[in-house]
């Protein structure tokens, strides 16, 4: 079997230059955030996002960690304004999850790590589709979005219901009628830089865009979902591969 990329000991992010050479290139993510070092531009517009509930389609695990898919045919879920030009699409969205509470964003702000951060992935529609833009520098804006512990939010319970029904890599299943604007928090001020996927292929075709606000998760919602951590689906992964039977994450 291949040893793919992953975030156990032998396949982490350390590693991942020796295929993806890209990891060594000038606008890698995720980066630190380091607010007082950040340079205001008045030439930034206040995002503007758009959403349509229908558009959700489902929701998958692709063993480092679960997506919901959106509908991309048409404008009904954009993204527009803030540092981009045109319109964007709504693709999907997932989260970056760590195993404790103390770790699992990928940005840090001032060396810190959030529980989790949600990544909502939109296409530049002047390229053909999603997989055309992935690879251009200006062909995907993603919003981050961190979470923080604190009261349990309601917003978010409908996707971790979901989660029991693809609890081993490459499940899917519907997930429809779904608002993903309610997963924002208030304000939609948010730093903005020029980098990558954060994950092989390491494309440098990243837009982000960081919200400063960040959502709240309570522990036991935490708890519901740590197994989805990037780490424990890695090395459930790897008992996934020498047992005969599904591994319940
Ligand atoms: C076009 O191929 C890919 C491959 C991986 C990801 C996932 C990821 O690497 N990118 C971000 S953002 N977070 C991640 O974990 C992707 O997301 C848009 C697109
Ligand atoms: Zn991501």
């Amino acid at each position: 079997m291949s040893h793919g990329w992953g975030y156990g000991p032998g396949n982490g992010p350390d590693t991942w230059g020796e295929d993806f050479p890209i990891a060594n290139g000038p606008r890698q993510s995720p980066i630190n955030i380091v607010p007082k070092d950040a340079k205001y531009d008045s030439t930034l517009k206040p995002l503007k996002i758009k959403y349509d509930p229908s558009n959700a389609k489902g929701i998958l695990n692709n063993g480092h960690s679960f997506q919901v898919d959106y509908v991309d045919d048409s404008d009904s879920s954009t993204l527009t304004g803030g540092p981009i030009s045109g319109t964007y699409r709504l693709k999907q969205f997932h989260f970056h999850w760590g195993a404790s509470d103390d770790r699992g964003s990928e940005h840090t702000i001032n060396g810190i790590k959030f529980p989790c951060e949600l990544h909502l992935v939109h296409w530049n529609t002047k390229y053909p589709s999603f997989g055309d833009a992935a690879s251009q520098p200006d062909g995907l804006a993603v919003v981050g979005v961190f979470l923080k512990i604190g009261a349990a939010n309601p917003r978010l319970q409908k996707v971790l219901d979901a989660l029991d029904a693809i609890n081993t890599k490459g499940k899917q299943t519907t997930f429809s009628n779904f608002d993903s604007k309610t997963l924002l928090p208030g304000s939609l001020d948010y730093w903005t830089y020029d980098g990558s996927l954060t994950t092989p292929p390491l494309l440098e075709s990243v837009t982000w865009i960081v919200l400063r606000e960040p959502i709240s998760v309570s522990p036991a919602q935490m708890a519901n979902s740590a197994a989805f951590s990037s780490l424990e689906m890695e090395m459930l992964r790897a008992a996934w591969w020498t047992t005969t039977g599904p591994v319940r994450l």
